[in-house]
């Protein structure tokens, strides 16, 4: 299977400050169609600037970005902007939901906002599908004040699918939920990964990265790749680590 997306040496300097400082030092990242990869570390290991760089809202200092076999790496703005609605989901701790909107109208605000004006029985399927595929289609007509926040965030997810992405981005989506809810929310999301779509997951939450095909491991700006140990290699930990991917020698 080839890649969907294919990073090699990004890094990525913070500068306005006395000393610059590197938050991604040549993070190397592949990801194919359907994976599920979760990137966890230390709070403020850079994260969020990894998926802000994935989801081209930001760009890096250096290095390659492949997306699809295309390198975007220096894509112009509005052409970024475009692969932005064309591609990728996006799912954060907060739901972002307009309160005076039902869920389904909230959903449909994505599609009006991507793709101009659909017709009105094809944004209403499309709506109705999304919320089925996250298991709250019976809610399409409450408003977010009367819903819980597991599923005002699933509202929140089939808002990000109803384009139908190739690669969903979430950055701490069960930040704000307890455990249980969390959990069906990650449910929700990798329900999509079944039907193809990649899923790239920032967790501090160890069940739910260890739920995900592969997990990624950010420290110091450097990335490594876990790979799980076979049952009875008599390790106690769950995972090991392999040296630093994508960087330099
Ligand atoms: N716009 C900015 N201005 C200044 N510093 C920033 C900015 N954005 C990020 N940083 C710093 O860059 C580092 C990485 O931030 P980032 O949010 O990517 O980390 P994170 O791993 O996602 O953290 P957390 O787990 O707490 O969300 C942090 O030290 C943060 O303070």
């Amino acid at each position: 299977m080839t890649s969907l997306i294919e990073l090699a040496g990004i890094t990525k300097v913070l500068k306005g400050q006395k000393e610059p400082r590197t938050i991604l030092d040549g993070v190397g990242l592949t990801v194919r169609a359907g994976e599920s990869v979760a990137i966890v570390g230390r709070s403020g290991s850079g994260k969020s600037t990894l998926l802000s760089v994935l989801g081209l809202f930001d760009r890096a200092d250096s290095g390659t970005y492949t997306l699809d076999g295309r390198d975007i790496s220096k894509l112009p703005e509005r052409h970024a902007a475009k692969l932005r609605s064309s591609h990728f989901g996006f799912v954060f701790q907060r739901f972002f939901l307009l309160k005076h909107l039902t869920a389904a109208q909230n959903v449909a605000m994505a599609l009006v906002n991507g793709q101009g004006w659909l017709p009105r029985r094809e944004r209403r399927t499309r709506v109705m599908q999304a919320l089925d595929q996250v298991g709250i289609a019976h809610l399409a007509k409450n408003r977010p004040a009367k819903m819980s926040g597991g599923e005002q965030q699933r509202v929140a997810i089939a808002r990000a699918l109803v384009r139908d992405p190739r690669i969903l981005l979430a950055d701490e989506p069960t930040g704000a939920l307890d455990t249980e809810t969390g959990t069906v929310v990650i449910d929700a999301l990798q329900e999509a990964t079944t039907r193809g779509c990649a899923l790239i997951l920032v967790t501090h939450d160890r069940d739910h990265a260890a739920r995900m095909g592969r997990i990624v491991d950010l420290q110091a700006g450097v990335l490594t790749e876990r790979v799980p140990v076979l049952a009875g290699a008599g390790v106690d930990a769950p995972t090991t680590e392999l040296p630093r991917i994508g960087g330099p020698a």
